[in-house]
């Protein structure tokens, strides 16, 4: 569904992601890993148009995917969940969401239903402003304004940071469900390795910018773990 090859990153004079090669396979979860700072996030940003890129090519869905800009990446099927959220604190629940209406090819002005089947709490919550949530609730507002583009792949960034452990394993829940029952292809940056191992179906581990090793989730060998994940 969504291939790298040979992505270069920089910021400024700083080389942060070398020759970088990545495959998301349709209709699985494949999580990132790799300790802080190995340039993570910014291939996200990469993959979203966020960031410039030095030199690389990368196809989604058949199409030439850094030719467009981030909104039309947005269109094309893609849904973001930042690091750290991003909501807006100021709007209301429901003002968030409809935010993410307008990457929408197909003009409806509606939230989907489907959202608030899979939170409730944001139905419940629909008048409120995004900065009275906890941070749970907010996790699933990211989300669910992802969701609201009807994206065929979904890119989570650290959704369990900082997040209470009944949220997590919920959140867990709904990715696995959205994955599998939907078949949501779904990429996420995951540094719990007990919620890797339980949404993912495939790794892939980055060091220094670099890809380093890939695989399924259940070759993830403690040999991987000691050299590039534990701190
Ligand atoms: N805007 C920026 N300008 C300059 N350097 C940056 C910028 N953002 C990140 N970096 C550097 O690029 C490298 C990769 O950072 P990145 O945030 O992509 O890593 P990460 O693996 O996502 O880490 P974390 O798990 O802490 O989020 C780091 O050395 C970081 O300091």
């Amino acid at each position: 569904m969504l291939t790298i090859e040979n992505l270069n990153q920089f910021y400024g004079e700083s080389h942060t992601l070398w020759d970088l090669n990545l495959h998301v396979e349709e209709g699985k979860c494949t999580v990132l890993m790799g300790r802080n700072g190995v340039g993570k996030t910014t291939l996200l940003g990469c993959i979203m148009g966020l960031l410039p890129i030095k030199s690389g090519n990368a196809q989604f869905m058949g199409q030439s995917l850094f030719d467009y800009s981030a909104e039309k990446r947005a269109s094309m099927g893609i849904g973001y969940v930042p690091q750290g959220r991003q909501i807006f604190p100021a709007m209301t629940v429901e003002e968030n969401l409809q935010i993410g209406l307008s990457a929408r090819k197909d003009n409806i002005k509606k939230i989907p239903d489907f959202i608030y089947e899979l939170f409730p709490v944001l139905k419940e919550m629909i008048n409120r402003r995004g900065g009275d949530l906890s941070g749970g609730q907010q996790q699933q507002l990211a989300i669910g304004r992802a969701l609201v583009v009807d994206p065929k792949l979904l890119i989570l960034d650290e959704p369990t940071e900082g997040i209470q452990p009944n949220v997590v394993q919920e959140i867990g829940d709904i990715i696995r469900k959205l994955n599998q029952e939907t078949g949501l292809t779904v990429l996420l940056v995951e540094q719990k390795l007990p919620f890797a191992r339980k949404v993912a179906d495939n790794f892939c581990i980055m060091e220094r910018g670099k890809r380093v090793a890939i695989g399924n989730i259940d070759d993830l060998s403690e040999d991987l773990i000691k050299e590039y994940l534990t701190v």
